[in-house]
């Protein structure tokens, strides 16, 4: 059954899912190879519609892929979809584009982490509705953290106390999240990233095991059995 979305909704929720997938080895674009039967973008984009706030869900597809991903999509949520670029960011500012002003937060999301909660989306939603300009939700490190030469020979052990390991959805007031992709030079690995160095402070709230990004082969054996043993 399609999910509807919430006209009065104050979110729209990004979904860049236009990556190779390089390290999940062999195979089409990662967001469209299957976990438990159905594609990763399918999952990802249920538990988005699913978020009471989300009006609008913005898709960055394969190039390739864009009229697939709309039929693939159409019974799942309404959803817009564009094509995405060579770099994750690109897709994000091609779909940020689609984002109509009067939307007041946008958050940004990964295919890839296709069984993140509707909680944390919601969580992350109310701290940017709350007034902080860009939230993200995070983790604990559990591993011991070492910092190493380039030819790996230990320089010293980080205080992991103070570290944290970042997901999505990462949320933002509209304005400052595309006054940060105008600014963007080089490309980062997050869109928090691009905040921070226009020095606007980064709050965190907490993230989720189940928002694990589906990035390595091990990762999606980990994804099956969290679905067979739903938490
Ligand atoms: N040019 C790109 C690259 C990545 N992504 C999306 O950004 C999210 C996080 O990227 P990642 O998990 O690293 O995916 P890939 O880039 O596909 O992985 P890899 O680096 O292994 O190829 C994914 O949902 C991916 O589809 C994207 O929309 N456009
Ligand atoms: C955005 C992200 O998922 C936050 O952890 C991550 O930075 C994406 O990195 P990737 O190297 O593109 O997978």
């Amino acid at each position: 059954m399609t999910a509807k979305l919430n006209a009065r909704g104050d979110v729209a929720v990004l979904v860049p899912a236009a990556g190779a997938g390089l390290r999940l080895g062999p195979g089409g674009p990662k967001a469209l190879r299957p976990l438990a039967g159905e594609p990763l973008l399918v999952h990802a984009v249920r538990r988005v519609a699913a978020s009471p706030s989300v009006r609008l869900i913005v898709v960055a597809a394969p190039a390739a892929e864009v009229e697939a991903v709309r039929a693939l999509l159409t019974p799942v949520a309404p959803v817009t979809v564009v094509a995405g670029g060579a770099e994750r960011q690109e897709s994000v500012a091609l779909a940020l584009a689609a984002v109509p002003p009067e939307i007041g937060i946008v958050l940004v999301h990964d295919a890839a982490r296709a069984l993140t909660p509707p909680a944390v989306i919601e969580a992350v939603a109310a701290a940017v509705r709350a007034g902080r300009p860009a939230v993200i939700p995070v983790l604990p490190v559990v591993d011991t953290i070492k910092e190493v030469t380039a030819d790996e020979v230990v320089l010293g052990t980080v205080d992991r106390a103070v570290l944290r390991s970042v997901q999505t959805p990462q949320g933002f007031q509209h304005s400052v999240l595309a006054a940060a992709h105008a600014a963007a030079a080089d490309p980062l690995t997050d869109d928090a990233g691009l905040v921070e160095k226009a020095g606007i402070e980064v709050a965190c709230v907490p993230g989720s095991e189940l928002a694990m990004k589906i990035t390595r082969p091990l990762d999606l054996i980990l994804a099956e059995a969290l679905l067979a043993h739903p938490q």
